[in-house]
């Protein structure tokens, strides 16, 4: 189900004991418990079979969120009984929980389903970041067609997220948690105003809420695909920056507001690319061209025949100690495969490299300058991170030796910077991004503040193309706008005087590095 402001409110329920008997399943351990209900392990009396039952109590609930429970029980109940595909989670029966010595229990709903492996969202926190999971394409493919089922079937999901997708003991994958899957009247349904802030679609939060909750409709299952897409693509990064959902919410609405390009990841190949672009498409109207149906069967052509199609790895290329020729190989080569795990590895086939960022269009940085060795892959990798051709390694590496002259523990406690890229905390915050994949965004990692100012600076380049700057001048103003701000640069349209000196040094380290 969701997050929800009852999540945070709900007294502790007590559990079931082991053994205890539902009708004809012994309940065993605990697998997880989420917002509204747990779910244990159970095996069927009858002959062994291993289940998983959610058990979805209201007893000890106050009135408002015994009514708000009850509706989203109806709603799981009712679709998990009527859910028939083999990428939905079956639901084998429901049954009322009889515990006259458990008060908050008693009468509770038990859900007995087919039990899962794990989830995404366990398999995504397993994998390294900026790496596809294992069997990505089948993972997608599968999370297609059960939303396209969904869909045809006249219902939304309401909540895609990857906790909400399990994956079975013979790598099937089933979409769950139907708490938020409701029934479309003709074009759209009404939810209650719940919801996952990282999957949810940017017009949420600009319609009114009505008396029957907020309109949510298929197109608002696609958005959250995409963003699903992006990070099952990417090892778990979100399309948007920020630290906190919060901050990757606003992001997404500033991008639907056209304030902000939308920076996919580097790593993602091109049709790839256009698939999770046109899932995030900026408002309903834009999405309502790709269902998911079409998004399966696009899919389904992404995925077979073997060895057609390549996704770019990220990877370990953020780790120091990888050399630049090595990524450069890499890349070459596509070594690692986003894809169906069990098909071809593919080693002996050309990869589709593609982005602007091809190691001979990023230059990689001479081997006798300055800029320290470890540095130079986090360089590269960092600088893949924009398919914009302005920002290389060699950019990047000029506009660190300028702010702290590669020094990690730089500081200037007056301004407020600090770090190897002089980021201010909260501004760092905003856009950070884990380069070093220690699962922490740190502006005094140096990989941190390397990747992260690269979004940066890609996004500095994209307003300045947009207000029609002139392109021979972008790294200059781009070095501009780091030191000020994309506003100053593009109201003065050009350098402005008081940072010139700091410009011209980015301009000299720049052009030592592109010899
Ligand atoms: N059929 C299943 N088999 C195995 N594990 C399951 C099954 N259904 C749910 N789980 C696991 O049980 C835990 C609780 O799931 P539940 O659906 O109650 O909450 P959630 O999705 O984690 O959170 P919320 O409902 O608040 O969004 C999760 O870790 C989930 O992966």
């Amino acid at each position: 189900m969701s997050t929800s402001g009852a999540e945070d409110s709900a007294p502790e329920t007590p559990r079931l004991p082991v053994g205890f008997r539902i009708d004809g399943w012994e309940v065993g351990a605990v697998i997880g418990s989420g917002g509204w209900g747990t779910v244990y392990e159970a095996r069927a009396v009858a002959d062994g079979t291993t289940v998983a039952v959610k058990v979805l109590p209201t007893g000890a609930l106050g009135p408002g969120q015994r009514a708000a429970l009850g509706e989203l029980l109806a709603r799981e109940v009712r679709f998990s009984s009527e859910a028939d595909h083999p990428h939905l989670v079956r639901t084998r029966a429901v049954r009322t929980v009889d515990a006259p010595g458990l008060p908050a229990l008693d009468g509770a709903t038990a859900l007995v389903m087919d039990r899962a492996e794990a989830s995404l969202r366990q398999l995504l926190d397993s994998a390294g970041t900026g790496r596809a999971v294992p069997d990505a394409v089948r993972v997608l493919r599968g999370v297609a067609a059960g939303l396209a089922h969904m869909h045809d079937a006249g219902w939304v999901h309401g909540d895609l997220k990857p906790a909400n997708v399990l994956l079975g003991p013979d790598g099937e994958v089933w979409l769950a948690d139907f708490g938020l899957a409701t029934e479309l009247d003709g074009t759209h349904a009404h939810l209650p105003p719940l919801g996952t802030l990282d999957h949810l679609p940017p017009e949420w939060w600009s319609q009114r809420t009505g008396a029957d909750g907020a309109v949510v409709r298929p197109s608002a299952d696609i958005w959250a695909f995409g963003i699903l897409a992006h990070q099952v693509l990417t090892g778990g990064l979100h399309p948007f920056p920020g630290a906190t959902a919060r901050a990757r919410s606003l992001a997404a609405q500033a991008y639907a507001r056209g304030t902000a390009p939308l920076r996919l990841d580097a790593g993602l190949d091109d049709a790839w690319r256009r698939l999770v672009a046109d899932c995030l498409a900026p408002d309903h109207a834009a999405r309502l061209r790709h269902t998911a149906g079409s998004l399966a069967a696009r899919i389904e052509e992404l995925a077979g025949p073997p060895r057609r199609r390549r996704l770019w790895p990220l990877a370990a290329v953020a780790l120091a100690g990888v050399t630049a020729a090595a990524v450069a190989g890499a890349a070459l080569l596509g070594g690692g495969d986003a894809g169906d795990s069990t098909e071809d590895d593919g080693r002996d086939t050309p990869a589709v490299v593609t982005g602007a960022h091809s190691p001979a269009a990023t230059g990689e940085l001479p081997e006798n300058s300055d800029v320290p060795k470890a540095l130079r892959p986090v360089f590269v990798a960092a600088a893949r991170r924009c398919t914009d051709a302005e920002v290389t390694p060699a950019l990047l590496a000029a506009m660190i030796k300028a702010e702290s002259g590669f020094d990690a523990d730089a500081s200037r406690p007056g301004a407020g910077e600090y770090g190897i890229a002089m980021w201010t905390p909260s501004v760092f915050r905003a856009w950070a991004v884990d380069g070093d994949g220690d699962g922490d965004k740190d502006y005094l990692s140096a990989p941190d503040a390397i990747h992260t100012m690269s979004l940066y600076v890609c996004w500095l380049d994209q307003r300045f193309k947009q207000a029609g700057l002139p392109a021979a001048e972008l790294p200059a103003l781009i070095a501009a706008g780091w030191r000020t701000s994309d506003r100053t640069v593009i109201e003065e349209r050009g350098v402005p005087e008081r940072v010139r000196p700091h410009v011209d040094q980015v301009l000299r380290n720049l052009a030592a590095y592109e010899r």
